[in-house]
C-alpha cells in the first residue's frame, strides 16, 4: 500500500513540475477568459449547470469580441471565442456561429479528433463508439458506412425506414394503449441512467429503430439483456468520467496499474464497464448469427454482411468498420432522441395554439384517412418549423460535443493550441456552443415560435442549418434518421396533447424543468446533455378515426 502511494505521490509531483514548465512556455495570446489560479486555472470557475447560458455571459464578461470580425462588420457584437484552463487543460469555447464554421468546416482537418479520456478508453467505448473514437483510420471507415446506412435511411424504402415506421407505430399503439407509461418511473427507467426516469416513446424510438434495423433483434422492454449491459456499462462510463469520478482522470499513468492491484478500484469498474460494454456489442451480433445460420435472419444490416460474408465475401476492413459502427446507432442516437422527444412533447403541452395549427396542415393533407409518410414530409412546412423550432430552442447537448485539434493555429490573433497527449497531458477540448439562441439571429430566444422558420407566403425560410447537430466533419451522422425519428408529425396526427387535470378537474401545470447531467470534468473529455424532467400530460386520441388508424397498423 505504502509502495502505491509513495508511487501516486511521484507521480503527483511530476504532474506538477511538469504543468508548471508547460505553463511557463506557454504565454501565449489565448482567447479572452476568467483570470485563473495559480496550477488549478479556473477549475473553480467552470458551471455545472446551465452551461450554454453561462457561456454566453461569460463572453459578456471578458469582452472576447473578435477585433477582426467587428471591423469588418462580419460579426455580430455577441460573437465569442473563449479561453479558460483546468490543471493545464485548455479549453476553448465557441459561442458564434462563423467562428464554428471557420474552425471546424474550413480547417476541419485541424479540428476533427476527440478528447482523449483515459477511463472512456480503460472501459472500452472508445473501440466501438464513432462518437468517442479518435480521428483516423478506423473512424473514417466506419464514419463512411455510417453515412451510407443512415442517409439512405431517410430517403429510401431499406430496413432502417422500415424500422423507424415500424417503431413510430409501436410508439403510437403504446401510447392510445397505455399513456400513463408516458413517464414509466417503474419499467421503463432511463436507458442510460438508472436514476433518471425515461420517456417511453423515446425509448421505443430510439432504441428499438436501430436495434431492429441492424440487428433484426427486437428489443421489447428495457428489461432486454443487451438494453441492461448497454445501461450498466454507459453508467459506470458516465461515473468514472465525472469530476472526482477517478484519480486516472488527473493522472492517466495510473491506468497502468493492474485492476487486481490494492486500492485501484477504478480500475476494477472500469473493467466492469468493458465486459458489459463486450456484452452489449456480442448479445445482439451473436443472436443475428444464430439467425443466419439458421436461415430465419430478418433483414438487417449486420444480416446482410453475414449473409454476404458467407456467399460473396467481405472485406476484413468492411466487416470491422460495420461490426463497430451498428452498436454506435443506439449508443449514440437514443439519449439524444429521448432528450428532443421529450422537449418537443412539453412544448407541444405548453403551447396549444401551435398544437393545432400543426394539426390543421396535417389534416389538410391527410384528411384523417391515414397515417404520415415519409412523402408527406415537404407538403407540411409548418410541421417541419416545429421539428426546426424545437431544436433550436433545447438541443440535447447544451455546449455541444467536444473537438479536439490535431495541430496548433491561430484564429484572429488567438492561439489554439494543438491538443497534447503525452501521458500526463490531457488532450485540450474545444466546445462549442449550439449557437441557437443568439439574439441577433432569433429575437426572443426563449420564446417556442415556429413561425421563425417561415417566409410571409408560407413556405419554409432557407434556415435549414439544424446546429443541434454540431459542426464539421464530426458532425452528427444520425441526423437523418434522427429527423425521421424525432418529427412530431405522426404523434399530432392523431393525438391531442393537453395539461392533466387531478381528481377535482383542476388543471396541472406541466413542469419545466430539466435535468442536466454529463460529465463537466475538465480533466477528461466533457460532454454534457440535458433531459426534460417528466410531466403529467393527458394524451387522447383525437377523434374515433384517429383511434382506429392507431388500432389497425401492424405494430
Ligand atoms: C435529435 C437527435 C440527435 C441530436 C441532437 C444529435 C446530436 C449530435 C451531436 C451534437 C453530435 C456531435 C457533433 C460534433 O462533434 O460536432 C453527434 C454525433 C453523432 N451522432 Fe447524433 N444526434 C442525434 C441523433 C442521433 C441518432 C438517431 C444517431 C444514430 C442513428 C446518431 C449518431 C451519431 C453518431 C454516430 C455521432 C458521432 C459522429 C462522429 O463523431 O463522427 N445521432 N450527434
Amino acid at each position: 500500500m505504502s509502495t502505491f502511494i509513495t508511487s501516486v505521490a511521484s507521480l503527483l509531483v511530476a504532474y506538477i513540475v511538469g504543468k508548471l514548465m508547460v505553463a511557463r512556455r506557454e504565454r501565449r495570446n489565448f482567447p479572452p477568459g476568467p483570470k485563473g489560479l495559480p496550477l488549478i486555472g479556473n477549475a473553480l470557475d467552470f458551471p455545472t449547470v446551465n452551461l450554454g447560458p453561462e457561456y454566453v455571459q461569460w463572453g459578456q464578461r471578458y469582452n472576447s469580441l473578435s477585433k477582426y470580425l467587428v471591423l469588418t462588420a462580419k460579426l455580430n457584437p455577441t460573437g465569442d471565442i473563449l479561453h479558460a484552463s483546468a490543471f493545464g487543460t485548455h479549453v476553448i469555447i465557441i459561442n458564434n456561429r462563423q467562428i464554428a464554421d471557420e474552425l471546424f468546416e474550413r480547417r476541419a482537418v485541424k479540428y476533427s479528433d476527440r478528447p482523449y479520456s483515459p477511463t472512456i478508453d480503460l472501459a472500452g467505448m472508445s473501440s466501438y463508439n464513432l462518437g468517442v473514437m479518435r480521428y483516423g483510420e478506423k473512424w473514417r471507415i466506419g464514419r463512411k458506412f455510417a453515412l451510407q446506412v443512415f442517409r439512405q435511411a431517410s430517403t429510401s424504402p431499406n430496413n432502417f425506414s422500415a424500422a423507424i415506421i415500424t417503431g413510430v407505430h409501436q410508439a403510437l399503439k403504446g401510447l392510445l394503449h397505455s399513456p400513463e407509461r408516458l413517464w414509466d418511473h417503474n419499467k421503463i427507467v432511463c436507458v442510460f441512467d438508472n436514476r433518471l426516469p425515461a420517456l417511453f416513446v423515446g425509448f421505443r424510438l430510439s432504441i428499438s429503430i436501430p436495434m431492429s434495423s441492424m440487428y433484426g433483434y427486437d428489443a421489447k422492454s428495457v428489461s432486454d439483456p443487451c438494453i441492461t449491459a448497454a445501461d450498466a456499462s454507459f453508467t459506470i462510463n458516465m461515473e468514472l468520467a465525472s469530476p472526482g469520478g477517478s484519480f486516472i482522470n488527473i493522472l492517466p499513468a495510473l491506468r497502468f496499474i493492474p485492476p487486481w492491484f490494492p486500492g485501484a478500484f477504478s480500475r476494477r469498474k472500469a473493467e466492469t464497464a468493458r465486459k458489459l460494454t463486450d456484452e452489449m456489442v456480442s448479445i445482439p451480433l451473436e443472436f443475428t448469427k444464430a439467425r443466419v445460420a439458421q436461415g430465419d435472419a430478418r433483414p438487417s444490416v449486420v444480416a446482410d454482411l453475414l449473409e454476404r460474408k458467407n456467399t460473396v465475401g467481405v472485406s476484413e476492413e468492411e466487416e470491422a468498420a460495420l461490426l463497430s459502427v451498428a452498436p454506435t446507432a443506439y449508443a449514440a442516437g437514443s439519449d439524444t432522441t429521448q432528450s428532443s422527444t421529450g422537449t418537443f412533447l412539453y412544448l407541444m403541452v405548453s403551447n396549444p395554439d401551435v398544437q393545432r395549427k400543426a394539426q390543421a396542415e396535417i389534416d389538410s393533407i391527410l384528411g384523417s384517412k391515414r397515417l404520415p409518410g415519409y412523402e408527406d414530409r415537404p407538403s407540411m412546412p409548418y410541421v417541419e418549423a416545429i421539428y426546426r423550432e424545437v431544436l433550436r430552442w433545447r438541443p440535447p447537448g447544451s455546449i455541444g460535443f467536444p473537438h479536439s485539434t490535431t495541430e496548433d493555429d491561430v484564429y484572429d490573433g488567438y492561439f489554439i493550441p494543438k491538443a497534447k497527449l503525452q501521458w500526463i497531458e490531457r488532450a485540450d477540448s474545444i466546445f462549442y456552443r449550439a449557437m441557437t439562441h443568439d439574439e441577433t439571429k432569433y429575437p426572443d430566444p426563449m420564446a417556442f415560435k415556429p413561425e421563425r422558420f417561415i417566409n410571409p407566403d408560407g413556405s419554409l425560410n432557407d434556415d435549414d442549418r439544424i446546429m443541434a447537430f454540431g459542426f464539421g466533419r464530426r458532425v452528427c451522422v444520425g441526423k437523418h434518421v434522427a429527423s425521421a425519428t424525432v418529427r412530431p408529425i405522426s404523434i399530432l396526427a392523431v393525438f391531442n396533447l393537453e395539461k392533466a387535470r387531478d381528481q377535482s378537474g383542476t388543471v396541472i401545470e406541466v413542469n419545466g424543468e430539466y435535468y442536466e447531467f454529463g460529465l463537466i470534468s475538465l480533466l477528461s473529455i466533457t460532454l454534457h446533455d440535458s433531459r426534460k424532467k417528466p410531466f403529467k400530460c393527458s394524451i387522447l386520441p383525437r377523434s374515433e378515426a384517429a383511434r382506429q388508424l392507431v388500432e389497425q397498423v401492424s405494430a
